[in-house]
């Protein structure tokens, strides 16, 4: 709420500079047809496409608008959502309808500043919030953000994303990153944002017993946040090297391996066994039916299945079980005005983000970044673009 009302005037104009024709309709905006060479300081992106074939891009590098921080950006982590886009064309009734750069992962440094900008000087460190508010809606007036009808999210259809050399965006929505928290780090608080939305309104209490399901980059993040607000984890996942990643990531976490075939229930008979305790909370972050079903019947008399993962447009749920025992259902959405909270956490050293990023790659060499994020067998948990 208070982000809210102490930035909506710049956000009104902010939104006025993202008209998408200006990015994404640019008259000198071109296609590269070869792979781009490096060490020129060209500004380009990696798009995705209709053809379902990623394509690099050349952007002008225009001066940032009043209002607007052009970003030379540092990192970016490609997002399952990056990889959906790319080899998809759409998720749910987002879609590619044009090329569209992907990327909404990222930090870097000011590099050069608009008419009326005064909180941010050129070598800032930053991390980018890539969600652009209207601030003119109910629900951007009442602070939940996330819901505006009217955002710009880089790298949804049809705004570009943040993966090129440099970016420009409305001095409000960038977050100070201090001095002990790097580019990377920077960058992977994007998907520890949703998260931490995800436990804050989840009603995680020191000392619960949680269950998470799903041990992706989603699920890790969830971990560590998890963790570090009290949680007694458990980690469910069907990859068995992701789950050692877990228990690396956080000895003291309960792994348990989902075999195929394995009905729900008995799921959760494993669940609750190695718990040992009552389980009042999980965190779901598959958005896979079946991991969804394995949590509610893992949840005690009062419990909550909060559901961060993202799945088929209609799901069945076990009705009379969740009636009878009280287990209520919740959901997430991206976030709101937790991202500062986020860095505030890495930068304590309450939640160390860093083992996380397995693969780097240069801007140039993005496409093997996206394949490598793409393969399961490469064994990526975070794979990051720097530049
Ligand atoms: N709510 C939001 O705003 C938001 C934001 C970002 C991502 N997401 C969603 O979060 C989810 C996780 O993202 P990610 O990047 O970690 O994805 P991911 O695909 O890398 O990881 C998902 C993990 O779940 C595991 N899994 C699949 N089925 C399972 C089952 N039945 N039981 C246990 N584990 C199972 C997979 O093996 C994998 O390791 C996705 O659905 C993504 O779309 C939601
Ligand atoms: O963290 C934000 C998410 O990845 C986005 O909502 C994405 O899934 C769709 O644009």
């Amino acid at each position: 709420m208070y982000l809210f009302i102490t930035t909506s005037k710049a956000k009104m104009s902010d939104r006025q500079l993202y008209d998408p024709k200006r990015i994404v309709e640019h008259p000198e905006f071109k296609i590269l047809k070869e792979k781009p060479a490096k060490g020129t300081g060209k500004n380009i992106a990696l798009c995705y496409d209709v053809d379902h074939v990623n394509k690099f891009v050349e952007k002008p590098r225009l001066d940032p608008s009043p209002g607007q921080v052009e970003v030379k950006v540092r990192a970016t982590g490609i997002c399952g959502s990056d990889v959906h886009f790319s080899q998809h064309g759409h998720i749910g009734d987002m879609v590619v309808r044009s090329i569209c750069g992907c990327g909404h992962e990222s930090a870097g440094e000011v590099s050069r500043v608009g008419e009326g900008v005064t909180e941010w000087k050129v070598g800032d460190r930053v991390a980018i919030e890539a969600g652009i508010p209207c601030g003119q809606c109910h629900f951007c007036k009442i602070g939940r953000y996330n819901a505006c009808e009217n955002d710009i999210f880089f790298s949804t259809p049809p705004h570009f994303g943040t993966m090129s050399r440099y970016h420009l965006h409305p001095a409000a929505w960038l977050h100070k990153l201090p001095d002990n928290v790097s580019y990377e780090e920077g960058a992977l608080c994007e998907p520890l944002t949703v998260a931490m939305a995800g436990i804050y309104r989840s009603g995680l209490r020191l000392g619960d017993g949680v269950l998470i399901a799903g041990a992706g980059p989603i699920g890790l993040v969830t971990l560590l946040a998890a963790k570090a607000a009290g949680a007694i984890p458990l980690i469910t996942d069907l990859s068995p090297s992701r789950l050692e990643f877990a228990k690396k990531l956080v000895p003291s976490v309960k792994t348990i391996l989902i075999e195929k075939g394995q009905t729900p229930q008995e799921v959760a008979e494993r669940v609750k066994k190695e718990a040992d305790m009552k389980l009042t909370l999980a965190l779901e972050c598959t958005g896979v039916e079946s991991s969804i079903h394995a949590a509610i019947y893992s949840m005690t008399f009062g419990g909550k299945v909060f559901i961060i993962g993202v799945g088929k447009n209609l799901q069945s749920i076990p009705f009379m079980h969740l009636s009878a025992n009280e287990i209520d259902l919740q959901y997430q959405y991206r976030y709101a005005n937790q991202y500062p909270r986020s860095i505030r956490c890495v930068a304590d050293g309450m939640i160390d983000l860093k083992p996380l990023v397995t693969h780097r790659f240069d801007l140039e060499d993005a496409m093997d970044a996206f394949n490598t994020a793409a393969d399961p067998r490469s064994g990526a948990i975070k794979v990051q673009v720097h530049d």
